[in-house]
């Protein structure tokens, strides 16, 4: 066989963009002599988080369409969208992908239509329970549909789904042995409890202004803080790190160690956090963003909440609940525990493999 070559697509956040690692770091351990090509949105976190993970990236001048309908980048959109198929051409021209796999997000949009159109196999990734415009578009032609939720055919061809889970990267299957490791890393008080909080990979505005208001509440509390603001929050929550008992981040590199040395997680509740946290299997309150489409990410969460897996509390809610559920948890080791143990029920380990397995039949079966 000659050397293998695949196009991998998606980004705009982390959501998109940590599958698409995961199921390339899969391939090439399968196939080690491949090429692999990643094409992302310029200016988008793709661009440098993937070169991070030591693949290559192509940038495409491509966004989604904002809810305003009259803005500036809405009206800029035609031009966008022209340059980019045109750009996705020249790149499938050139590459010559045997697959190309679209992990969702406005950068796969161009780049799957293009490999649609000249016959390439292929594959999307989807991860949420109610999937976004440009992964509908895109199943028309896709030749397998790779899903983390019952119920898609209400979205896609019932014949092309295949329920794989979400791929999850590979330092975060095995993360019991390392609590000790984590405590150093972070510089931790061995003998406090600690509280991850996440906002999703850009960071949640919401979250960031409760844990502001509670510090107080959570310092009588005796926890300790890390605390992942966001990028664009940073700048604005970083000087509560004067405190000795919180530390805050722009961005984790090291989730593995984050998830390793945490007692409580407060997060929310997008697709890929909450097939890691499930992996992970420690006590966690979700707090789902509202500004998504479909509310999915309350879906999401109501997804694990259901099996008496993690705690809900609803953005609307934070005010009267906050308090009350956060020291409900951390009084009780018994509901800690159950809810951990729950949790680790419901993880899909093997998704990144099972969705590489479709990928090597979309090879044999074109090379047929
Ligand atoms: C606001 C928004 O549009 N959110 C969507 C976005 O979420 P978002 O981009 O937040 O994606 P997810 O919650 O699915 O995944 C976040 C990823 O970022 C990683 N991470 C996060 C923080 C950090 O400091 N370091 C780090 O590495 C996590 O480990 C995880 O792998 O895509 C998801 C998947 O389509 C959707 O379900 C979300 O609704």
């Amino acid at each position: 066989m000659s050397k293998l070559k695949f196009i991998l697509s998606g980004g705009g956040t982390g959501g998109h963009i940590y599958p698409a690692i995961a199921i390339a770091n899969e391939l090439k351990l399968r196939y080690p002599d491949a090429d692999f090509l990643f094409v992302g949105a310029k200016g988008r976190m793709e661009m440098e988080k993937v070169p991070s993970a030591g693949y290559e990236i192509e940038g495409l001048w491509i966004s989604g369409i904002q809810r305003k309908l009259v803005s500036k980048s809405n009206l800029l959109f035609p031009f966008k969208l022209l340059s980019s198929l045109w750009k996705a051409k020249k790149i499938v021209n050139k590459f010559k992908p045997n697959v190309v796999i679209g992990t969702g997000g406005f950068a796969s949009g161009p780049l799957l239509y293009m490999a649609n159109a000249k016959g390439i196999p292929t594959l999307i990734q989807e991860q949420n329970s109610f999937p976004g415009i440009t992964n509908k578009l895109l199943s028309k032609k896709a030749k397998k549909i790779c899903v983390a939720y019952d119920g898609l055919d209400r979205f896609f061809p019932k014949n092309k789904i295949i329920k794989t889970g979400n791929p999850v990267r590979q330092d975060l299957l095995a993360i019991d042995g390392k609590r000790e490791e984590a405590l150093s890393h972070f510089e931790l008080d061995k003998t406090k409890k600690n509280v991850l909080v996440l906002g999703g990979s850009l960071g949640a505005r919401r979250i960031n202004q409760l844990v502001e208001k509670e510090l107080d509440f959570l310092e009588k509390e005796g926890v300790q803080l890390i605390w992942q603001t966001g990028k664009l929050y940073y700048e604005q929550y970083k000087y509560h790190s004067e405190k000795p008992m919180v530390q805050t981040h722009a961005f984790l590199n090291r989730m593995d160690l984050a998830y390793a040395a945490a007692d409580i997680i407060i997060s929310r509740a997008g697709a890929s956090s909450v097939s890691e946290l499930c992996i992970v299997g420690k006590p966690t309150i979700f707090i789902p963003s509202p500004n998504v489409s479909e509310d999915h990410q309350t879906k999401n969460a109501q997804a694990i909440v259901g099996e008496n897996a993690a705690i809900m509390v609803k953005e609307s809610e934070l005010d009267d609940q906050f308090e009350t559920v956060f020291s409900e948890l951390i009084s009780n080791k018994n509901k800690q525990s159950s809810l951990g143990g729950n949790m680790k029920q419901l993880a899909l380990v093997n998704a990144t493999s099972d969705i590489v397995d479709e990928v090597e039949k979309l090879i044999k079966n074109n090379l047929k």
